[in-house]
């Protein structure tokens, strides 16, 4: 995505608003609204491979997700995206101070990512983003990136080993991730990405963790051998659906909102026009 200074109409906003966190966050003690957020192409394509990044939205819908930046305390990635794109993760809408841009969150459990030499470090020491937290296990991270990474106003958030699950390499529950990132102050987390990330979250029970989805459908098939999102179907699982779902068309694509959670309907009945 480029870095010219992007606009998005108070129409769309409106639009997605009963979809986003409430402007002034619900109570102390309550898990982050997370919304799950991703552009993705007709046969449910995020990439054409994991380590490349592809750029599917248009002019529009890029500048809603830049809305959506401004619109959450906090942007969440794993880290195959940002080994991946290197990506900047700030808001780069018209008219934003540092105070309204996204934390970047990134999980990185043994600390693959070398942020002394990343964009989005670059971007916190410039002032024009925060620098980011990355959530890991490891104690040690190495000391260079350590001390960049908290000169800029960023750290390292310690997962303790009991969160990790030993079957599929590290892997922190969501139910954990979410309350470290409670734990730092942070009200409401948009989840970018990638396909890992996405997918882990789109089953029950971890699902329910999601408040909102707000998704850029474009108009493009990628092929096979893509970084898919396709959650795995477990045994006498409900089909997963979206609720109150709609349909918004933005320049050449669509913007697919709905939620996930049964007690999301009635705050979106009382919200929705
Ligand atoms: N079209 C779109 O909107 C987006 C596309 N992408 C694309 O997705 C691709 C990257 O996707 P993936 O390779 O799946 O990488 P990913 O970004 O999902 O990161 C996967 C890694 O994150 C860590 N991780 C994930 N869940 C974890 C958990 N619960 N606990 C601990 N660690 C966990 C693991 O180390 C795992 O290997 C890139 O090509 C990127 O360009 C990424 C974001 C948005
Ligand atoms: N909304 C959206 N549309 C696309 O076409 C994309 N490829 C992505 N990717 C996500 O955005 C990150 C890049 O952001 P920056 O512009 O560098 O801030 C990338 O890492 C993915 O998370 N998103």
């Amino acid at each position: 995505m480029g870095s010219s200074a992007l606009v998005f109409s108070p129409y769309d906003r409106e639009v997605l608003e009963p979809y986003l966190p409430p402007r002034t966050p619900a109570n102390h003690g309550s898990l982050p609204f997370s919304t799950l957020t991703f552009a993705t192409s007709l046969d449910s394509a995020i990439s054409l491979s994991p380590g490349v990044q592809t750029i599917l939205s248009g002019p529009e819908s890029k500048a809603m997700t830049h809305y959506l930046r401004s619109r959450h305390e906090a942007i969440l990635v794993g880290v195959g995206t940002v080994m991946a794109d290197d990506p900047s993760l700030n808001c780069r809408l018209e008219g934003i101070t540092l105070e309204q841009q996204p934390r970047p969150v990134v999980i990185d459990p043994v600390v693959r990512w070398d942020v002394a030499k990343s964009k989005c470090l670059s971007l916190a020491q410039q002032g024009k983003g925060k620098a980011p937290y990355i959530v890991c296990i490891q104690s040690n991270p190495p000391f260079g990136q350590r001390k960049a990474l908290e000169a800029a106003g960023g750290k390292y958030i310690y997962m303790g080993f009991e969160d990790a699950m030993t079957d599929d390499g590290f892997r922190f529950g969501w139910n954990s991730i979410l309350t470290a990132l409670r734990d730092e102050g942070l009200h409401s987390l948009m989840i970018e990405g990638g396909g890992s990330i996405i997918n882990s979250l789109l089953v029950p029970p971890e699902v329910e963790l999601i408040s909102s989805v707000i998704l850029t459908i474009a108009p493009t098939w990628l092929g096979q051998g893509g970084v898919t999102i396709s959650p795995e179907r477990k045994e006498k699982q409900k089909q997963l659906r979206l609720q109150h779902p709609k349909w918004h068309p933005l320049g050449e694509d669509i913007i697919l909102c709905g939620t996930l959670r049964a007690d999301r309907g009635n705050w979106l009945q009382q919200h929705s026009k």
